[in-house]
């Protein structure tokens, strides 16, 4: 059976199958404001995201992700602590069961109703997303918490799409997205070296967290939970709780773009 996020095959298992989990370079963690030193070397983060390039969105039988075209530069994240071009692939979610849990990363033990995943790899250097996975600057995750809060009609459009792929396997076309609707008004940002928080858990990723979340309403993350692991004709099991929990820092340093 495969990995995923209930008791038999869940985080706990993973290092069966894929020993780097226990690894030093994992993600996510526990970010401690306190022990963030600020880096007044680390530029602007510097992202232009081309709405022409959003292509489908898809439920993976993990979370849905909204993919894009990546054959050239149009949609990319430069700048923050990261050298080069970096081009957007897809983005992607982890939540909850229930609003008090739900992000992977954490602030001082906090934990947010969701976290958003804007994956990212290096183009200057590698030819493919493929090739960039299985490099330690390979990759780059910009992610951002969403917290309780009004609602955020900029997500209701993803939202909107799920009822079309409740299921394992399931896409529907999603054009002309602009995933930049989704940040934060602050690009404030905590960074650090990790890895992917799902198996192949590839130490690949530069992470860098912004530190202002963006607010939902719950009647919007039920909406996320409304969304199934399994396939049509499986028993249904709910997609929540797909967020693997912190994991140990091993002396690696979180820097802050901000004091
Ligand atoms: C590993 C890999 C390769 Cl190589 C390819 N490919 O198409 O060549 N696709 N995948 C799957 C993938 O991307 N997983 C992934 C897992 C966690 C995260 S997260 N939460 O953001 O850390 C981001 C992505
Ligand atoms: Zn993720």
């Amino acid at each position: 059976h495969s990995w995923g996020y209930a008791a038999n095959n869940g985080p706990d298992k993973w290092h069966e199958k894929f020993p780097i989990a226990q690894g030093p370079r994992q993600s996510p963690i526990d970010i401690v404001p306190s022990q963030a030193q600020h880096d007044p070397d680390l530029k602007p983060l510097r992202i232009v995201y081309d709405p022409s390039t959003s292509k489908g969105i898809l439920n993976n039988g993990h979370s849905f992700q909204v993919d894009f075209a990546d054959e050239n530069d149009s949609s990319t994240l430069q700048g923050g602590p990261i050298s080069g071009v970096y081009r957007l692939r897809q983005f992607h979610f982890h939540w909850g069961a229930s609003d008090e849990r739900g992000s992977e990363h954490t602030v001082g033990g906090v934990k947010y109703a969701a976290e958003l995943h804007l994956v990212h790899w290096n183009a200057g250097k590698y030819a493919s997303f493929g090739d960039a996975a299985k490099a330690p600057d390979g990759l780059a995750v910009v992610g951002v918490f969403l917290k309780i809060g009004a609602a955020s009609p900029n997500l209701q459009k993803v939202l909107d799409a799920l009822d079309a792929i409740k299921t394992k396997g399931k896409q529907t076309p999603f054009p002309q997205f602009d995933p930049k609707i989704l940040l934060p008004s602050s690009l404030d940002f905590w960074t650090y070296e990790g890895s992917l928080t799902t198996p192949p858990l590839l130490e690949s990723v530069t992470w860098i967290v912004l530190k202002e979340p963006i607010t939902v309403s719950s009647e919007q993350m039920a909406k996320f939970r409304s969304l199934l692991f399994t396939a049509e004709g499986e028993t249904a099991c709910c997609m929540v709780d797909n967020y693997r929990p912190p994991q140990p820092l091993k002396g690696r340093k979180v820097r802050a773009s901000f004091k």
